[in-house]
């Protein structure tokens, strides 16, 4: 199994040192061509802005379009998260292109700007369930997106209560109490559509491997119908201390 991690910015090594503690390799893609030799994609969290104009200037749009319109497995988290929607509000002037597929619109710096970054113990039934190992896991957000509004086809997978992402309320990234998902003041922040991945949260710069097993799992079965990697529940799940929130590659 061969999984591409779009290496244009951002956390992309941090994916594919996590692809190899699962025994899975990653191979960074720069090119349409590339994307041939993978059978699933990550996009990382980094600049939206600098990432989209980077895939124009590679020429990716049509081929990352391609890719997840045949129904390939695709995470993006973060910035990826940003790409894979159909809207993103909060734009920088003049936009940016966006690959698209995922049907929801997200808020591109819904918690405000770098300061406001943060990490909170968020619950993950739907991952605890099918991965094991404990009920939440280390969640951390960098100049993050929140998913505001869901078509009927996502599965929402996370959410946190505005008030506990410390200062949601305050962020001038929020336009009104309306833009929030209507259900109990409550920000999306993961969920699956098809083979679609999306979390607004890096899990590549904590320990908790179990979104990266959660997500190979979404790769076709290997023939004997076993799936492609060994359950996560014996690797240490504690958080190996603080995130690398002032990363360079998040600026
Ligand atoms: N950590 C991240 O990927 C930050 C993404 C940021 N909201 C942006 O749009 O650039």
């Amino acid at each position: 199994m061969v999984v591409g991690v779009l290496a244009l910015q951002g956390s992309f090594n941090e994916h594919i040192a996590v692809l190899k503690r699962l025994g899975v390799k990653g191979v960074q893609i720069r090119k349409p061509e590339q994307l041939q030799n993978v059978t699933s994609l990550i996009i990382p969290g980094g600049e939206s802005t600098t990432m989209a104009k980077l895939a124009e200037y590679h020429n990716l749009f049509p081929a990352l379009r391609e890719f997840v319109k045949m129904g390939n497995p695709v995470w993006g988290t973060c910035a990826g998260l940003i790409f894979l929607a159909n809207k993103a509000t909060g734009q920088k002037t003049g936009g940016q292109e966006l690959i698209g597929g995922l049907d929801c619109t997200v808020h591109r710096n819904f918690f405000g700007s770098q300061i406001q970054s943060f990490e909170t113990e968020l619950p993950i039934p739907e991952i605890a369930a099918k991965e094991g190992g404990p009920p939440s896991c280390r969640a951390v957000f960098i100049r993050a997106p929140a998913i505001i509004e869901v078509g009927p086809d996502v599965k929402v997978l996370a959410d946190i209560p505005v008030s506990s992402a410390e200062t949601a309320s305050s962020s001038p990234a929020i336009q009104s109490e309306e833009e929030l998902t209507k259900s109990e003041k409550k920000v999306i922040v993961a969920v699956k559509q098809g083979n679609l991945l999306a979390t607004a949260f890096h899990p590549e710069l904590t320990a908790d491997t179990r979104w990266h097993s959660y997500f190979l799992k979404m790769e076709p079965e290997t023939e004997d119908g076993t799936s492609a990697i060994a359950s996560t529940s014996s690797v240490d799940l504690t958080f190996t201390g603080r995130a690398m929130i002032d990363l360079p590659i998040f600026q």
